[in-house]
């Protein structure tokens, strides 16, 4: 049984199944390491993505000065870039980290947010992606913006489908050498060869601030781990959404259910994947 399945979803990329026992063993791993997650991200989630990375077991440090960003990216597990309030000097600390994280040989995450009709950020994002990010996260509206087609979404919110989407996320994968993952109610996540669909999840994750932006940082996390990065991202995509599933069922909105994420994220465990598997 697996705790995420496969349909095609175009013609250009194989569909894969990844088992739950490789997401349970990615979730051991991030957890005996402890990775310590650089983040470089928007002024809006910074607290909470901390306090998600803290729940799961890693180390977040929202380290985002031009002056120590590069220094911090050498010795960082993992480094997360997402452009929600990308200000003068987070756009310098941006590039630093990210040239730092290239000759490190450090996984790093680029969170596009809202690119597309805003030019300050289409353009940052296009630049760093031409840097080779290990993965490129982001809702369906922003991903297919930053392949080039279509306008971006309404804000910071996706106006496309996840299906929408997937051509243009296996072409950007294929074109920059990253895994590209897509959110929405089932999440896609492709290397431009190998295509896997997330189906886990709860819309709830949508009534809190950073649900898109904080699993970039989760992201970085299992990728900090090392192994195929596509399973990484796809094992961060399938732990982060199982534990919105049991956090939902334990809250009755969205002001509750932000706490019941965290103990969800901080409780779950091996078992806790292959039983959620087993109804995706
Ligand atoms: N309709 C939905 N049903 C279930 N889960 C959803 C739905 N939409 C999004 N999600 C989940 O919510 C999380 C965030 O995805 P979303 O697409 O909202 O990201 P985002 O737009 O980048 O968020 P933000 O920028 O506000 O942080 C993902 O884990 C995704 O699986
Ligand atoms: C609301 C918001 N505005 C800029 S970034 C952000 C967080 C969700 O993307
Ligand atoms: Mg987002």
């Amino acid at each position: 049984m697996s705790a995420v399945v496969a349909s095609a979803t175009s013609a250009d990329a194989a569909s894969t199944v990844v088992p739950a026992d490789d997401v349970a063993d990615r979730l051991e791993l991030v957890r005996e390491s402890a990775p310590l997650v650089q983040c470089l991200t928007n002024v809006v989630v910074a607290n909470a993505t901390a306090n998600i990375l803290l729940a799961l077991g890693a180390a977040p440090a929202m380290v985002d000065i031009p002056e120590e960003a590069g220094l911090f990216a050498g010795v960082a597990s993992a480094v997360l870039v997402n452009l929600g309030t990308p200000h003068a000097e987070q756009r310098a600390a941006m590039e630093h980290a990210v040239r730092s994280a290239s000759t490190a040989g450090t996984p790093w995450v680029l969170d596009p947010v809202a690119v597309g009709a805003l030019p300050v950020r289409t353009a940052l994002a296009r630049k760093l992606a031409a840097a080779r990010p290990t993965a490129i996260r982001g809702n369906a509206s922003e991903i297919m913006a930053l392949a080039g087609v279509g306008a971006g979404g309404r804000g910071v919110d996706a106006t496309d489908s996840v299906d929408a989407a997937a051509e243009a996320a296996e072409a950007l994968a294929r074109r920059f050498g990253a895994v590209v993952a897509v959110s929405g109610a089932v999440d896609l996540v492709t290397d431009g060869e190998r295509t896997v669909l997330v189906r886990t999840g709860h819309a709830r994750l949508t009534t809190m601030t950073g649900g898109g932006c904080a699993l970039g940082a989760v992201m970085a996390a299992f990728l900090a781990a090392g192994g195929d990065p596509l399973v990484a991202v796809v094992a961060a995509s399938a732990v982060y959404t199982i534990a919105a599933e049991i956090a939902a069922e334990r809250s009755a909105g969205p002001g509750s259910f932000a706490p019941a994420f965290l103990d969800a994220l901080a409780g779950i465990d091996g078992e806790g994947v292959r039983a959620r598997a087993l109804l995706a």
